[in-house]
């Protein structure tokens, strides 16, 4: 199992944010973490990856137990995840975004790579052509060297999703990625995403509001209200629970059923 999370409650003073939460990520599977607004989503994934300690509860990851284990070291056992807010070097490329996601896999020191000059040459030419592939996974030759800045907001998000996979992770945590993005532009992330569990044995965890999407990639899908689970499963067994349908009851009756793309 990718990802296990058990019994884990997390407090803010007086606020209980998640109650008594559980879920699984299956390893090779998209698990998508759904909710009405304020359910409960972001703090758990900022509990997984670290940023936030649970009071009770245990988070393992890959077997391993990691509850209370600082960000820097889930993400070291290869957590990456993508921003609900982009956080990419405005004024750097395309490539320079990719090769700072990078840095976990870089050999050796400032001093060791002067010493070793030939070494170290070689060692970056290796992380070159591993961004390369990246960025021909995503069609973005013709934007390599592009500051990200320029780039229209769609696009943006693709780089991040590309500085995501950069770090090689075995557990990838999409937030929101189809966020503001138009259909089109939605309908090439759900391929990539698709493409990605294909051809790689790696887990993603993603948020997303777009039912339709969430409906047509997901293999689970958990859904939470107010901090605690109210469903969990395959897609179709989701869209039909009456207590979903219930928190959902406000927004469109599509939304829930999957036929709608926009929030
Ligand atoms: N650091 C914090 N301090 C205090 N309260 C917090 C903190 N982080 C989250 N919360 C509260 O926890 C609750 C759940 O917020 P969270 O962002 O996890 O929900 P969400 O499901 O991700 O919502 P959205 O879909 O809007 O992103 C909210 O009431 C929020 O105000």
């Amino acid at each position: 199992m990718t990802l296990q999370v058990t019994e884990v409650t997390l407090r803010f003073g007086g606020l209980t944010v998640l109650s008594n939460v559980s879920m699984n990520a299956a390893a090779g599977e998209i698990t998508a973490l759904i909710g009405p607004n304020g359910a409960g989503k972001s703090s758990l994934i900022n509990c997984v990856t670290g940023f936030y300690r649970p009071q009770e509860g245990n988070i393992s990851l890959f077997g391993r137990e990691t509850t209370g284990l600082p960000a820097h070291r889930v993400a070291g056992l290869g957590v990456a995840r993508t921003f609900q807010h982009i956080e990419l070097f405005q004024g750097l490329s395309v490539i320079d975004n990719l090769m700072l996601g990078r840095h976990r896999h870089l050999k050796g020191g400032a001093l060791s790579n002067g010493i070793f000059y030939g070494r170290s040459k070689r060692e970056e030419l290796r992380q070159r052509a591993a961004v390369e592939d990246i960025v021909d996974f995503l069609d973005m030759p013709h934007i390599r060297n592009t500051p990200v800045g320029l780039l229209p907001y769609g696009l943006q998000k693709r780089v991040d999703l590309g500085r995501a996979l950069a770090q090689e992770p075995r557990l990838l945590i999409l937030d929101e990625p189809m966020a503001g993005m138009n259909v089109e532009e939605k309908e090439d992330m759900a391929r990539y995403i698709l493409e990605l569990r294909q051809e790689s044995a790696i887990s993603v965890i993603l948020i997303e509001h777009d039912m339709g999407v969430v409906m047509d990639i997901s293999d689970r899908v958990s859904v939470l209200d107010f901090g605690r689970f109210i469903a969990q499963g395959p897609p179709e067994q989701v869209r039909a629970d009456p207590a979903v349908i219930a928190a959902y009851i406000g927004a469109p009756a599509e939304a829930v059923t999957g036929e709608a793309t926009g929030r």
